[in-house]
């Protein structure tokens, strides 16, 4: 799925795409975007910061940035965050540095925020950014999911749990909607949707050159 150089699609200069993954918490944002990195070269994961707690098996600037709370009110202060937001009791930011680096340098980039978050970044770049929200195939399977990845106790799983209805009901902000039953046909459509925001023409800045150049061998 590389588009090589600079983003380039076949020699072509593209826009980068801000790629956004929201879900209620358990449907699977983290298993599709670690799979959707692995898989789409030239995409870069957006490692946001946390006053969360780390969990068993997380890690520091690979997950998330884990910061105290002052921290993360010194990093909003000094307008380091492209959004943020609180979610279940925690704040969460993008750090805005890498994602504007890994743009201008015509990669794309993958972001697992909620839809505050998503929100935010529309607004700052409306032609960029590209929504998926996830959902899971049942209120059963999500509850199931939460308890399997064992990473949370129950009081924060009923937590969520409960906050699953709120998250859901702003799916209709999103501009696509997958329901991850089967993870690899989930992952699939993540892609599919990737790709054909990638090759759309308004993306592909450097295609009126592209073509414009043919038409001169063709016409000399
Ligand atoms: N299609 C699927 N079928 C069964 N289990 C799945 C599927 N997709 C993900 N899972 C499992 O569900 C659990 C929750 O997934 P994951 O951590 O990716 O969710 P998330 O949306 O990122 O949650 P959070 O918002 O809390 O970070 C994990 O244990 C993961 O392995
Ligand atoms: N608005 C933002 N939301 C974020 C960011 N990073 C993660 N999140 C969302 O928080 C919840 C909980 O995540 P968890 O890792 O504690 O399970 C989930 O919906 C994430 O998408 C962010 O930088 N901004």
């Amino acid at each position: 799925m590389s588009d090589g150089a600079a983003g380039g699609h076949n020699g072509v200069e593209r826009r980068g795409v801000m790629f956004v993954l929201s879900s209620p918490s358990g449907a699977g944002k983290t298993t599709l975007s670690r799979m959707l990195v692995k898989e789409a070269a030239g995409l870069q994961m957006s490692v946001s910061a946390t006053t969360r707690p780390m969990r068993p098996g997380e890690v520091e600037g690979r997950d998330y940035f884990f910061v105290d709370r002052a921290k993360f009110d010194q990093m909003v202060a000094a307008g380091e965050f492209l959004e943020w937001a609180n979610v279940f009791d925690n704040c969460y930011g993008t750090p805005r540095a890498p994602v504007e680096a890994a743009l201008a340098s015509g990669r794309d980039v993958l972001f697992d925020i909620d839809w505050q978050g998503t929100q935010q970044l529309r607004s700052h770049a409306p032609n960029d950014v590209v929504s998926v929200f996830v959902l899971p195939p049942s209120v059963q399977a999500l509850e199931h999911r939460l308890h399997t990845r064992a990473q949370d106790s129950h009081d924060v799983i009923q937590g969520r749990m409960k906050k699953a209805g709120d998250e859901m009901s702003h799916y209709d902000a999103y501009d696509y909607i997958v329901v991850n039953d089967n993870v690899g046909i989930a992952f699939e459509s993540v892609k599919a949707i990737l790709r054909a925001e990638q090759l759309k023409r308004e993306r592909q800045i450097g295609i009126d050159a592209f073509v414009r150049d043919m038409r001169q061998q063709l016409e000399g």
